[in-house]
């Protein structure tokens, strides 16, 4: 694994769209995996910078990780509209050439064979990953087992005690999200994932450190081999580097 640590996140996300900029400008049809989060989002303000300054991205085809089951596309907190509102809207991109999990689906099994497929099709070049403070990664939780294909996951309390924070009512949370899952992301060809702050510090040292566990989603990634994990000082402050 190749770990960089940056002084801020909007350093990071700099290099994080510089790696996505090498992958876009070396395909003719590049295919990136994308994340929502906080975390990636100075990435994706990086992205638009180099977009604003000629960056190509006309032939670029985007799989987004997960959407909230009974979140509409147009549902404020939707990871439909956060794509949107960061990234799609903000450089133009075709949308036609995005695709994520429709959230209230009518057949929940059948969109995930359908995203299945999707990924099937398109296969990822560089996956984009934030990191659960439980070490999920997409909405991969920890579990006794990991599920390799796009699934219906129940979110464990903690995370959606984090999701809380995006909604005026502790009721409106979501419970469910479509994920994809673990093989798909472990099939991409290159992974960045990314962390910062203090409160990622544990999760990062159990992620990259503590051996491969199923309760730490993110340590299966130690099995690829092309990974780079970006960091600020705060979520490197355990690694001792
Ligand atoms: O970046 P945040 O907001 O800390 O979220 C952590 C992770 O949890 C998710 O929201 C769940 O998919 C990811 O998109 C994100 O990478």
């Amino acid at each position: 694994m190749n770990i960089r640590v940056f002084r801020t996140p909007s350093d990071a996300g700099i290099y994080a769209a510089s790696m996505l900029e090498r992958v876009i400008t070396s395909s003719e049809r590049p295919v990136i995996g994308l994340a929502t989060g906080e975390t990636v989002i100075p990435v994706y303000d990086a992205l638009v910078n180099f977009v604003r300054c000629g960056l190509n991205v006309s032939h670029v085809t985007t799989i987004n990780l997960d959407e909230y089951v009974g979140l509409a596309p147009d549902h404020p907190q939707s990871y439909h509209q956060f794509m949107d509102e960061h990234l799609f809207s903000r450089i133009g991109i075709r949308m036609q050439s995005t695709h994520l999990p429709n959230g209230v689906a009518p057949d929940l099994a059948a969109e995930c064979e359908r995203y299945n497929e999707v990924i099937r099709n398109h296969p990822i070049d560089m996956q984009v990953l934030g990191i659960g403070v439980n070490g999920h990664i997409g909405f991969n939780e920890p579990s006794h087992a990991l599920i390799t294909g796009t699934h219906v996951v129940n979110l464990t309390p903690e995370t959606i005690a984090m999701n809380a924070r995006f909604f005026s009512r502790k009721e409106d949370v979501p419970r469910q999200a479509i994920t994809m899952g673990i093989q798909s992301i472990l099939q991409a060809k290159q992974i960045m994932l990314l962390a910062f702050g203090e409160h990622k510090a544990d999760i990062i040292y159990r992620a990259l450190k503590d051996g491969i566990r199923t309760d730490v989603p993110a340590s299966i990634l130690q099995l690829h081999k092309d990974v780079t994990v970006i960091l600020d000082r705060q979520s490197a402050a355990r690694l001792g580097l």
